[in-house]
């Protein structure tokens, strides 16, 4: 396969690989860009490998930054952007499951793609445009599946993150996993234990978003892998993953935060538990926070006071979309989003009269009794039994003294 034209972040850096050859070595664009590249899809990450040893490709150019020298891996300076480049390796010993333990130098191109995990990563894409195929990606791309280079159990014993990253493409570009690739990550998916939990939280964020997410979660129930995702055992069941993956298959979450909570807040988790699994996973206080909040509402919206919902206002796009996605009960999904539409308030600063007013009016003293007050004004707002305006709180107020 052949490109006579490359998409303009890989034109802009085609100078660098000329440089590199123009000095005796070989370049060429390696990784995500050239599958993106093949897949007519945005590219994000421009990635060259080449024959040069990092002492090499500092000598080449003007400026340089040793950004993972030890790794083989040397940033090259060129009109303001930074591109990695990164010698011919090959990776033989791992004792962790996750990072080599000693990065030979290589100078052959194919050594360095027989290291790598999936055949779709393995191309390699010369500066005039020739499309370095070894492991027959190109044929695996047009059978839209997921297969590891050579031997996949060695590949997950590698690296046994490489197992959610199968998922995560399959997911992404809705794929299928072939065959002996499945069956590898059946073998091997109890080294996902060893893996930390930031490095998978990444990987399932991409599942849990990807087109196909629905194929991508009844995989990982198939292989188990979802035995031996972070968070405490059996807290995520089979049964719930299968039922979230039908709904998926339907529609999708558009942010982290609706997926998080349709992944961890609907799997009828007591508040103790959800709090448990949302520790073992290191999310974000907006996330953490969302999933939290929304958790005991999805799971029993029909039962949300409009007291429930005045709490959670500011989340209201995610509750929403949650309970579409969940399929709940039309009427159900309209009373909610009506009663939060036509909120008297949004929070107690919308009052019409606050803490420091009543006090100037002589309304009320400061101290505990105070916040009782504003309490009962904001809920009785709320609940729409008192008009938010200063006359009718100024009546509330006396009444209830
Ligand atoms: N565990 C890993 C991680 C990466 N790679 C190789 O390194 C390349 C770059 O890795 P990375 O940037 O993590 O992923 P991409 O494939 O580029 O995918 P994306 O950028 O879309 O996440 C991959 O294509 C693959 O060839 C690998 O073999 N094993």
């Amino acid at each position: 396969m052949h490109f006579d034209q490359v998409p303009s972040e890989l034109e802009a850096a085609k100078p660098i690989l000329e440089k590199i050859n123009e000095a005796g070595f070989e370049a060429y664009f390696v990784g995500g860009c050239v599958r993106d590249m093949i897949l007519g899809q945005a590219i994000h990450d421009v990635d060259i490998a080449s024959s040069a040893y990092p002492e090499e490709v500092k000598d080449i150019f003007e400026k340089t930054v040793d950004t993972g020298i030890q790794h083989g891996t040397v940033m090259v300076l060129d009109h303001g952007e930074g591109y990695e480049i990164t010698t011919f390796r090959t990776e033989s010993t791992y004792t962790d499951f996750r990072r080599p333990d000693s990065v030979t130098f290589v100078r052959s191109l194919s050594e360095d793609l027989k290291r790598r995990d999936f055949t779709i990563n393995a191309f390699a894409l010369s500066s005039n445009g020739d499309v370095i195929d070894h492991f027959d990606g190109l044929n695996d791309l047009k059978k839209k599946q997921i297969k590891a280079v050579g031997v996949a159990r060695e590949r997950f014993l590698e690296d046994a993150l490489r197992m959610m990253r199968a998922l995560r493409f399959a997911s992404k570009l809705d794929f299928t996993i072939e065959d002996k690739t499945r069956a590898a990550l059946k073998e091997l998916a109890p080294n996902l234990e060893k893996i930390a939990v930031e490095r998978i939280q990444v990987e399932f964020e991409k599942l849990l978003m990807g087109q196909a997410a629905g194929d991508a979660l009844r995989d990982m129930v198939d292989v188990d892998l979802l035995g031996h995702m972070p968070g405490e055992k059996g807290m995520i069941t089979a049964e719930h993953v299968s039922h979230l993956a039908n709904l998926l298959d339907k529609k999708q979450p558009t942010t982290l935060p609706v997926a998080w909570l349709l992944y961890l807040g609907t799997a009828s988790l007591s508040s103790e538990e959800l709090s448990k699994e949302l520790q073992g996973y290191k999310l974000s206080r907006e996330i953490m926070g969302t999933v939290k909040r929304l958790a005991p509402i999805v799971q029993a919206p029909d039962k949300a006071t409009v007291w429930d919902l005045y709490q959670v206002n500011d989340l209201s796009d995610s509750l929403l979309q949650a309970l579409d996605i969940l399929e709940v009960d039309e009427a159900v999904q309209t009373h909610v989003a009506n009663t939060l539409r036509n909120l008297a308030i949004r929070s107690p600063r919308d009052l019409a009269l606050n803490g420091g007013q009543l006090i100037k009016e002589g309304l009320a003293t400061p101290g505990p009794a105070l916040g009782n007050l504003l309490k009962q004004i904001e809920h009785a707002v709320v609940f729409n039994e008192l008009d938010n305006n200063a006359e009718a709180i100024r009546a509330f107020t006396k009444e209830v003294e």
